[in-house]
């Protein structure tokens, strides 16, 4: 049976577009960016497949890809993050979208599958959070002859690209919109890690101050998340794959362990890798009883959940977003979002003014595209430093700040 959203409630449309004028009230680079592409309309007759978490601000970004002239088909490609509302706003315009909140793990799969093959002569371009639009291309390229180029904005879905590139399985161009700074350093560091240790809160009303808070991983996105708990009064423990990452944790004035032992003395253990399996069976048999679990990496296979499955002997759901596993002698841990991203499922995803410079350089690369697409070499691009320059400018005279470079 089709995912795709099809005559939403009068309510619930109102109610998402209310949540899209919200994030658009904070969002003003993105904002003047959909009035300049309103005028020259540069993806006029472009057919636009996009998979990116379909919150609010992803909203704001639609909408302007539907103000440059595009045709959309959208799916948020995730269990647990979309906002209903305003997918239901988004249909209401004409904007294909597929899946909803709470889909299993097959569903988000098939939604993805739909989105990609909503238009019957295919998409012209595609918008990628994860790779898994630009996977499935890759695999049946014949089925998507009028293809021209995709973007893709994620720290996973980049490394992806990168490999596919280097295979030579690239025969079309893609930009990724992730190796930049206002993208690892402002979005992953301040956005994740702000929205990551709201999502925590908002599950559990747990006191932060004193807690064993373990950050697995230290990468932009565990930096964040360690930031904020920190500021919190968390005790932040970091665990690291990586030797010159864990000299950076240890110098940032975090305690640095390895996870066998930090898992041992967790009150709170979030994953913040993108690589799967990095909480296994023996790590969750030392946490101890009361332990809160949750992941804000790429994706929902962080934590192994099929061996916490196996030490479970009864799961209650206690509160939303926590679900409760009873282990052996009645220890238990507290799994947040499913193990999915609690950040956007617990809480609203990054702010809307985080969100402004992130979409600010998808937007201004998908309407390069629109207007450049057949003209670049196929393989992977970046984002040039300039434009991720431009984005932060705009930004700062939105913010209302001068700094030297404008003298
Ligand atoms: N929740 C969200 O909204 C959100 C937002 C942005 C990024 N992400 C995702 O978060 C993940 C991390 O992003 P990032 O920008 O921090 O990436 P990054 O590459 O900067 O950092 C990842 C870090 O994890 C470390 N690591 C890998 N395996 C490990 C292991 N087993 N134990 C300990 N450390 C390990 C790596 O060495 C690296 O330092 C990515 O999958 C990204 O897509 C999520």
């Amino acid at each position: 049976m089709s995912l795709r959203v099809t005559s939403p409630s009068a309510e619930l449309v109102r109610r998402g577009r209310e949540s899209l004028d919200f994030a658009r009230s904070q969002m003003p680079v993105l904002d003047a960016i959909q009035a300049e592409a309103a005028v020259n309309r540069p993806l006029e007759g472009h057919r636009i497949s996009g998979c990116i978490h379909l919150t609010k601000e992803t909203g704001v970004l639609v909408e302007l890809l539907l103000a440059a002239g595009a045709e959309v088909a959208w799916t948020g490609g995730d269990e647990v993050s979309t906002q209903d509302d305003v997918a239901a706003a988004l249909a209401d315009q004409g904007v294909r979208v597929f899946g909803r909140r709470g889909i299993t793990t097959r569903q988000v799969e098939e939604a993805a599958a739909e989105a990609l093959t909503a238009f019957p002569s295919g998409p012209t371009l595609v918008l990628d959070n994860g790779s898994r639009l630009i996977e499935t291309v890759l695999g049946d390229r014949d089925r998507f002859p009028e293809l021209l180029a995709a973007t893709e904005k994620t720290t996973e879905g980049s490394r992806r690209v990168r490999e596919w590139n280097r295979q030579g399985r690239l025969d079309f161009p893609v930009v990724t919109v992730n190796d930049i700074v206002t993208k690892w350093e402002v979005d992953n560091t301040y956005g994740t890690g702000q929205s990551t240790v709201d999502g925590i809160l908002r599950a559990t009303g747990a006191l932060i101050a004193g807690k064993r808070f373990v950050v697995v991983g230290f990468g932009h996105v565990g930096r964040g998340v360690a930031l904020r708990a920190a500021g919190l009064g968390a005790r932040v423990i970091v665990t690291c794959r990586s030797a010159t990452t864990a000299v950076q944790a240890r110098l940032a004035g975090y305690e640095v362990l390895p996870l066998r032992q930090a898992a041992a003395v967790a009150d709170i253990l979030c994953t913040a890798t993108g690589y799967p399996d990095v909480v296994r069976g023996h790590h969750l048999d030392l946490l101890p009883s009361g332990a809160v679990l949750c992941n804000t990496g790429h994706s929902v296979t962080e934590i192994n959940l099929a061996e916490l499955q196996a030490r479970t002997e009864e799961v209650r759901e206690v509160r939303p977003h926590v679900r409760r596993h009873v282990l052996a002698g009645g220890r238990y841990v507290d799994l947040l979002s499913g193990g999915g991203l609690v950040n956007l499922d617990a809480a609203e995803g990054n702010p809307s003014e985080v969100m402004d410079v992130t979409f600010a350089n998808q937007a201004l690369a998908a309407l390069r595209l629109g207007r450049d697409a057949a003209a670049l070499q196929p393989g992977l691009h970046e984002v040039s430093g300039e434009q991720d320059q431009e984005v932060a400018r705009r930004k700062l005279v939105a913010m209302g700040i001068d700094y030297d470079g404008t003298e």
